[in-house]
């Protein structure tokens, strides 16, 4: 039996006469890898948005763990277990790749206790393990700003991972990555399953989708068409008429 960590229930949200997310119906599994899948505009981030209160839903339900999270602040929702990566990464530049894994847990990582040196000590050695698993430990020194592309998103990943977040919602974490190091960064999302994150990303390249998916959601408009095991929904012509434009 699969375990629902994350359930959203008529969820919608429009934006002045724009319905961006309608009624959608949605359950993340544990350990289980959840693409959303859509053309631009579908509503994917803004689903994101939803599910960590940045955005306030208008009508429906999300409950983490049965319990409601609805209403709560983006802080208290982190504190509950659930990290966010973004697009755009949002690193500090000019920090050193450390400091912009200890930032990332500072305030608001639920194992961030306040004060004391064992706290300190404890995300530190969470730092420290989040970059030597990304691969960054060497680099650990360096400011942010002479990464390489690739190491920029594996940074955005430690920042992930060193929340000890259960719950990654994970906005194009693999795009314009060369194929070794989409490869290793496939594999760091499996070891993640493994140890039973749920995660559940954005991505446009049906290919990546296939590698790292175990279900794809199909939005378009704001509405989800379709939920299921990346065989079934990337060979529905229907979908890929509407992904590809064709349709419209
Ligand atoms: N804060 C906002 N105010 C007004 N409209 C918004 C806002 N955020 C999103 N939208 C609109 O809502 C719709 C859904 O946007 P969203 O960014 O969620 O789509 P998406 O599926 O993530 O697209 P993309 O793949 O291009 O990133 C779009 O039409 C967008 O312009």
């Amino acid at each position: 039996m699969s375990n629902v960590l994350l359930s959203m229930r008529g969820v919608s949200i429009s934006f002045g006469g724009l319905a961006a997310v309608q009624s959608v119906d949605m359950d993340l599994q544990e350990g289980i890898v959840t693409a959303l899948a859509g053309p631009n505009g579908a509503g994917k981030t803004t689903l994101f948005n939803l599910i960590t209160g940045n955005l306030p839903a208008s009508s429906g339900q999300i409950s983490l763990r049965g319990k409601s999270i609805l209403g709560l602040r983006p802080h208290q929702i982190a504190g509950m277990g659930i990290a966010r990566s973004f697009q755009d990464l949002r690193l500090f530049t000019h920090m050193t790749v450390r400091d912009n894994v200890l930032v990332a847990i500072e305030p608001s990582s639920w194992l961030w206790q306040p004060g004391g040196r064992a706290a300190q000590r404890e995300r530190m050695r969470r730092v420290d393990e989040a970059l030597e698993q990304t691969g960054l430990a060497g680099m650990a020194d360096s400011r942010a700003i002479d990464l390489s592309y690739a190491e920029t998103k594996f940074l955005s990943l430690a920042r992930i991972i060193a929340t000890g977040s259960r719950i990654w919602l994970l906005d194009e974490p693999a795009s314009g990555l060369d194929v070794n190091s989409r490869t290793r960064f496939i594999s760091l999302l499996r070891d993640a399953t493994r140890r039973g994150v749920t995660i559940c990303l954005i991505e446009h390249n049906l290919d990546v989708m296939t590698e790292i998916a175990d279900r794809i959601a199909f939005l378009d408009r704001g509405r989800k068409l379709a939920e299921d095991v990346p065989e079934k929904v990337l060979r529905d012509p229907e979908l890929i008429s509407i992904y590809f434009g064709k349709s419209r």
